[in-house]
């Protein structure tokens, strides 16, 4: 085990890489650190049953110890990729639309991982099959040498192309890893990150007040309660932030901020107790202009803190559900008046946090909007 190329099959080597799986936890979503930490678990394992094999003498049985390890490899790897595909999937499933299809006006959703996570899955996945396809032909002749010639097989020959064979796939998850994160497209956490970061202190929703209305279960905090927090306001009335809104929603008037006499204007849905939930409706106007519904996700964990929970946002399409988990800095912009919509209920130890604004072309009130509007706050305790 002499070979510099042999450090491959170091443990300490798999060690190192756990100290960096933390910053890769951090730099990427949870489900890719988890499919990296599988690997390398894996890894370790596996390297220790080859050393093991190394110190024999017996040649056939340490070309099956490889054979395995090369196999058990192609196992984890597919592993890792079908469940991250899954969990990609699964996020995406209803996610068919952008600002630029036919409902544009009715619904528009920015999610700037989205297509980051997509491209990651698709981009490692043609590399890794890639990559798989070479070094197995490669390491197949290798091993087929080695049957020729049993003798003469050196221990170098094979844990040098092995540690190749292993050196290749750590190489190509890395360098794909920083391919994508240096093309992530920008954010609308990256974009608004100064604001976004001011709005960390969400003790005040502990003080939501809990309705139960019309099927509607859960917790608000009124406009004139988050104004003692200035950050939420300013993002109300960031003209980046509108900007942004009004290119989701494709709206050519100008959009509108609420006077702060409306309490819906900028209000936080907090979803914390096991059933919370508001079934399908449409957002009345109480205005005069076009107004949209413009929700923003703080926070959305399930039991486990890695998942977004039940309490996704769906609208009712085509005959049937349309969900959105709705993760953190994720953004529904919706013309809720013309959309049949509804928040599925929040399961057990699950927490969503909502910042929900309203904007309009014109917000002017006639008196039957204006007293339709005091029943809706009424309602919702405010
Ligand atoms: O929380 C959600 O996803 C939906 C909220 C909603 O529809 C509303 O507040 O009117
Ligand atoms: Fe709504």
């Amino acid at each position: 085990m002499g070979s510099a190329a042999s450090v491959f099959l170091d443990r300490k080597v798999y060690l190192a890489l756990m100290v960096a799986l933390p910053i890769l936890a951090w730099l990427t979503p949870p489900q890719f650190a988890i499919a990296f930490t599988v690997f390398i678990l894996w890894m370790i394992v596996s390297s220790a049953r080859l050393q093991k094999a190394a110190g024999d003498d017996d040649v056939p049985a340490k070309l099956a110890a490889y054979r395995r390890q090369l196999f058990g490899m192609m196992v984890v790897v597919a592993g890792a990729l079908g469940g991250m595909a899954l969990v990609t999937y699964t996020k995406m499933r209803g996610v068919v639309r952008g600002p630029q299809v036919e409902n544009a006006e009715l619904i528009g959703l920015y999610d700037g991982y989205r297509g980051f996570r997509l491209g990651y899955a698709v981009i490692i996945t043609v590399f890794s099959v890639l990559w798989g396809i070479l070094q197995t032909k490669r390491t197949l002749a290798c091993t087929d040498s080695l049957e020729l010639t049993k003798m003469q097989a050196t221990e170098d020959m094979w844990v040098g192309s092995h540690s190749k064979n292993l050196m290749g796939g750590l190489v190509t998850l890395w360098t794909t890893t920083l391919l994508m994160l240096s093309i992530a497209p920008t954010t609308l956490a990256q974009n608004l990150k100064p604001l976004m970061s001011t709005l960390g202190d969400l003790r005040m929703a502990a003080g939501a007040t809990r309705t139960q209305f019309l099927g509607r279960k859960g917790g608000a905090v009124p406009y004139s309660e988050l104004r003692r927090q200035p950050s939420f306001a300013a993002l109300y009335h960031h003209p980046q932030f509108i900007r942004l809104v009004e290119s989701v929603a494709g709206c050519t008037s100008p959009l509108r901020p609420l006077p702060p006499a409306h309490e819906h204007a900028c209000s936080l849905l907090v979803y914390s107790q096991e059933g919370d939930s508001i079934p399908y409706h449409y957002d009345r106007n109480y205005f005069q202009g076009k107004t949209f519904t413009v929700l923003l996700t703080l926070v959305n964990r399930d039991a486990s803190q890695l998942l977004t929970s039940a309490n996704a946002t769906c609208i009712w399409l085509e005959g049937g559900d349309w969900c959105w988990s709705t993760s953190p800095n994720s953004l529904v912009v919706m013309h809720g008046e013309s959309v049949l919509h509804k928040a599925n209920p929040l399961r057990r130890r699950e927490r969503r946090v909502v910042l929900s604004l309203v904007y309009t072309t014109d917000p002017n009130q006639s008196p039957l909007q204006a007293a339709r509007q005091r029943v809706k706050d009424w309602s919702w305790g405010f």
